[in-house]
């Protein structure tokens, strides 16, 4: 019997989408790979690399690049690995090659900006045709697609669903845990982004690793309570999604929201220039959302308030410290 979810499409062709692709043919897949980009797709057809997103990385045999979204008629899955911003854009170009039922499994992490929409809200909307998913966690582009051992978890509302693209995407290497809770999910990938800003901050004016353990863990007390407010398990919050990935971007510059909040810290500005950081894009929506169902966040607050320039990083770790005495929650 032929596997289900035999043919993979992913669409978007950074880092992210880079890895999955590959991730898709060490477990068996065959795979398209979309990029908006009809250079960049020729030159990874030509050389069987990503030289602007994903350098070093060979591309597996089984992973056929293209520049058209009408080659992804007739895929099995789809996996949607552009930023969380154009991620509606993307899905409505990409909605009138999908079947009815076809699964679109969102891996980006952010929240949408002016509707407040989580991403598989988005897809809902933007392709609703689509079954929408969602795969996050802790899984650095570059230590997938080097084949080292990652774990993330696959949400679908529908189980079986989710239990099949785990079990179709998932290799030694590359372990997927599914879930229905899309929602929480969603949530803690959003959330962490803005966090691991402040850890960078932390980490950039050399507060200490004390400090740093306590940012992740009052953090976690944030996206917990942000979470529950918008209808998200506790054990999902507690898993690979919520606190695994939490750890993982707050621990390291190798994550770009890290190294942003790193470059703020050292009063080096918004850097590096011209790479994704979605916790900088996500940082208001998330901190609005928070206020609408009076969720009290202040660690996302204040990273939100140094990158609007409301306050310095010194007035913002102020306001931290100098915060009424209460009990722990
Ligand atoms: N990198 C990682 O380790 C991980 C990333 N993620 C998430 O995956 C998502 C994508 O990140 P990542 O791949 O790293 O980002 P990159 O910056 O590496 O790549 C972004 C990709 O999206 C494309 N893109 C950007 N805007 C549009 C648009 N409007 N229409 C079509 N394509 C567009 C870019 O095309 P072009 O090249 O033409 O600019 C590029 O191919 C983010 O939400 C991120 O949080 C999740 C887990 C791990
Ligand atoms: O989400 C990620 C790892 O799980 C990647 O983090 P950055 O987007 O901060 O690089």
């Amino acid at each position: 019997m032929a596997a289900r979810y035999a043919s993979i499409g992913v669409v978007g062709a950074g880092a992210w989408g880079t890895a999955l692709a590959n991730a898709s043919a060490r477990a068996g897949r065959e795979v398209v790979l979309w990029g908006r980009d009809r250079d960049l797709v020729a030159a990874m057809a030509r050389s069987r690399t990503n030289p602007a997103h994903l350098p070093g990385v060979v591309l597996a045999d089984t992973v056929r690049p293209t520049a058209d979204l009408a080659a992804l008629a007739g895929m099995d899955a789809i996996l949607l690995v552009v930023p969380a911003q154009a991620s509606r854009s993307v899905a409505a170009e990409l909605a009138p090659h999908l079947a009815p039922g076809t699964p679109v499994v969102t891996c980006a992490k952010g929240i949408e900006r002016g509707t407040s929409l989580f991403m598989t809200q988005v897809l809902g909307e933007a392709c609703p045709q689509a079954v929408p998913a969602i795969l996050s966690g802790p899984s650095f582009a570059a230590d997938v697609a080097a084949g080292l051992p990652t774990a993330v978890t696959l949400a679908s509302r529908d189980p079986g669903i989710a239990e099949a693209l785990a079990a179709a995407l998932g290799s030694s290497s590359f372990r997927l845990y599914h879930s229905a809770d899309v929602r929480g999910v969603e949530i803690g990938g959003a959330a962490k982004n803005v966090l691991a800003i402040a850890a960078g901050i932390v980490g950039g004016r050399k507060l200490g690793a004390s400090a740093g353990a306590a940012l992740v863990a009052r953090g976690f007390a944030e996206l917990m309570r942000f979470g529950k407010a918008y209808g998200a398990r506790a054990e999902t919050l507690t898993g690979l999604s919520g606190l695994g990935d939490l750890i993982l971007t707050c621990s390291t510059a190798q994550s770009r929201n890290y190294a942003l909040g790193l470059g703020l810290g050292q009063d080096e500005g918004l850097h590096p220039p011209g790479k994704l950081a979605e916790g900088a894009l996500t940082a208001s929506v998330l901190v609005a959302m928070a206020q609408a169902r009076g969720v009290d966040m202040p660690i996302a607050r204040a990273v939100e308030d140094v990158l609007a320039g409301r306050s310095d990083i010194e007035q913002a770790i102020g306001s931290l410290l100098a915060r009424p005495q209460k009990a722990e929650a």
